[in-house]
């Protein structure tokens, strides 16, 4: 794995469907940081995730990563970056740990067993090592897709929602990690409703309507907060 600094730069963006446009136009750069997208439901967040790291196509504008347009299909694309969104799948046939492995192996981990072991600890795991997915309940099968993401080394994290069906405790532990990839180099981008969470997680957000506002993450915690319920 490269140590360069995975570098966004989203210019012009129009995100949707067909010919409609779901929210304002996003223009973005980051590198080495984090930055979070908020903004109320169906404002366009998951829409303008997917269409940042390529899974759908911009209605106008680009996304380049590195200098180079954005292409997921690529080897170089999917060595770099780390995605996730709320799809789980799983092979029904293997254990928990045989999934970890598979990802570690698959991406050149130099130890996987010892890697596979420090997510199934981090993510509270270990004593489903041995379980098969199918028996998982719906958050474990949440902290064994995110352990898929951190089990494996990567420039770039993108993560819907991470805090999704995660306990207090482990929204905590999650979102001082994603800090800490933050720091050390990593680029992340994250949509999240929790404002612990982003201000924890990041320093950056995106505030995603109809108009598209650059905002602190203290800002953007203070407009959640301010959401009605
Ligand atoms: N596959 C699709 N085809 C057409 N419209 C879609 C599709 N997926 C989402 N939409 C619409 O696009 C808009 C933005 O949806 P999106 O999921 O990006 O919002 P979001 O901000 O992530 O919402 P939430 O906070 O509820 O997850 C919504 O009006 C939604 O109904």
């Amino acid at each position: 794995m490269p140590q360069t600094v995975a570098s966004l730069n989203v210019a012009d963006l129009k995100v949707g469907y067909g010919k409609k446009q779901v929210c304002g136009e996003i223009s973005f750069k980051a590198a080495g940081e984090a930055l979070a997208l908020v903004g109320p439901n169906g404002a366009g967040k998951s829409t303008a995730l997917r269409t940042v790291v390529g899974q759908l196509s911009p209605l106008a504008g680009k996304v380049l990563l590195n200098k180079a347009v954005i292409d997921d299909r690529s080897a170089d694309f999917r060595r770099l970056a780390a995605l996730v969104f709320d799809d789980d799948a799983f092979f029904p046939e293997l254990t928990v740990g045989e999934h970890l492995t598979m990802v570690a192996a698959g991406h050149g981990v130099s130890d996987p067993v010892a890697a596979v072991d420090a997510e199934l600890d981090f993510f509270q795991l270990t004593e489903h090592d041995h379980a098969l997915v199918t028996s998982l309940s719906s958050g474990q099968r949440r902290r064994l897709l995110l352990a898929s993401a951190f089990v494996r080394p990567r420039r770039l994290l993108v993560l819907d929602e991470p805090e999704q069906r995660l306990d207090t405790q482990m929204r905590r532990s999650l979102a001082q990690r994603i800090a800490q990839c933050a720091a050390a180099g990593e680029t992340v981008l994250l949509v999240t409703h929790d404002p612990e969470f982003l201000t924890t997680a990041a320093r950056k957000a995106l505030y995603i309507a109809d108009k598209v506002e650059k905002l602190s993450a203290g800002q953007a915690a203070e407009r959640i907060q301010a959401m009605p319920a």
